[in-house]
């Protein structure tokens, strides 16, 4: 038995996610979150022939507590998406605050729930759900992810188009470490499952490295203002919670590049941390999954001088981008400690 819970399903990732775990034969039930429109989107993905009973829940009446009671996994693709022009880190102000809300919905309800982030900006909005916890005392890093995964299915494709097949990418693995925004996103291209053509031009190197690192700009310009990624974030939304819950049934050996705690696993992390030269409270890297969650966060490995390069030029946003989730959380309760009875 699985229950899955999608907050922010309404939403124009919630809604082919929920589809997608709806299809997921192992997801028994599906509680859908969201401020407007779950009971129609429950009433019609309850028509799909698949074993998954499903919920829609809104607001009132205690609608987030119900949802999340019970629940195995959580996804949060709840927040704003951007327009041309802004960053990631431009979501913040508005984002933040969901996200707090709902972290501490779950910190209250359902504190063993694995919890999945993909509202942006991960780099902060994962720093966010693991201070919530902590301060409910439910905090355990290896239970927390930030979804990166479209990194990941983004490298896949654009390598199998430069291979010239795209019927690859289904096989293609490549790496991404380090975060989710712009040059914190960093490809493994070395470590790819299958190698980039041999002399290949620098420029059409660094050329793929940045559609990697900015291809979510490239939706956000092709949709005019209409948001950002949707359809594949849900692909890879789909993707990430189906090794969990794989995971989590008992299957062995199932990894995947996630933003986690370094906490998750110290050994771990002393490894990454010597090879990143400092120390990082979260970091993306190839994780390997199991009951509990994390097992083990695997090292870099052995990467090429420009990437050494990639890696170095992220960790300075990154330490920001973890600062300002984590001290958003500690000024939110301070101030409501100060402002007297606290709703937090
Ligand atoms: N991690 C990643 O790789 C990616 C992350 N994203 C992020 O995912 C987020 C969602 O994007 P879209 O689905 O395109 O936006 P959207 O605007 O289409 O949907 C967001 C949904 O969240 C709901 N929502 C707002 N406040 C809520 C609350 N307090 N509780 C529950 N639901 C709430 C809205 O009603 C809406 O249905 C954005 O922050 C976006 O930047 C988008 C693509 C990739
Ligand atoms: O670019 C955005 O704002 C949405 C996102 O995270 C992505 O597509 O990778």
């Amino acid at each position: 038995m699985v229950k899955a819970v999608v907050l922010g399903a309404a939403g124009g990732i919630g809604q082919p996610l929920a589809l997608l775990l709806k299809a997921n034969p192992l997801v028994t039930e599906l509680g859908l979150f969201d401020i407007v429109n779950t009971p129609g989107v429950a009433a019609d993905l309850s028509h799909i022939s698949t074993p998954a009973k499903v919920e829609g829940y809104l607001p009132p009446d205690d609608g987030l507590k119900k949802a999340l009671t019970g629940a195995d996994i959580v996804v949060i693709p709840a927040g704003v998406p951007r327009k041309p022009g802004m960053t990631r880190d431009d979501l913040f102000k508005i984002n933040a605050g969901i996200v707090k809300d709902l972290a501490t919905g779950i910190a209250t309800t359902a504190p063993k729930a694995f919890v999945l982030v993909i509202s942006n900006p991960v780099n902060s909005t994962v720093p966010i759900v693991a201070e919530v916890f902590k301060k409910h005392n439910v905090y355990d890093p290896k239970r927390l992810f930030g979804v990166t995964t479209l990194d990941v299915v983004r490298a896949s494709t654009f390598v199998s188009e430069i291979l010239g097949n795209l019927s690859l990418s289904k096989e293609v693995v490549v790496p991404v470490v380090g975060g989710h925004s712009g040059v914190t996103i960093v490809p493994l291209l070395s470590q790819s499952s299958h190698p980039l053509p041999a002399g290949i031009a620098t420029s059409d190197y660094e050329a793929l490295v940045k559609r990697i690192q900015f291809g979510g700009d490239e939706v956000v310009k092709a949709k005019q203002g209409a948001g950002s990624a949707t359809l594949s974030m849900a692909f890879a939304g789909a993707e990430f919670a189906g090794k969990v819950i794989r995971a989590v049934k008992g299957e062995k050996g199932i990894t995947a590049p996630t933003f986690v705690s370094l906490a998750s696993d110290p050994a771990g992390a002393a490894a990454l941390t010597k090879e990143l030269g400092q120390e990082l409270e979260f970091f993306s890297s190839t994780v390997e999954l199991g009951t509990e969650g994390v097992v083990k966060i695997h090292p870099l490995g052995t990467i090429t001088d420009a990437e050494k390069a990639l890696v170095k030029a992220a960790i300075p946003e990154l330490e920001t981008n973890i600062k300002t989730g984590t001290n958003y959380v500690a000024e939110a309760y301070k101030k409501a400690e100060e402002d007297g009875p606290s709703r937090l």
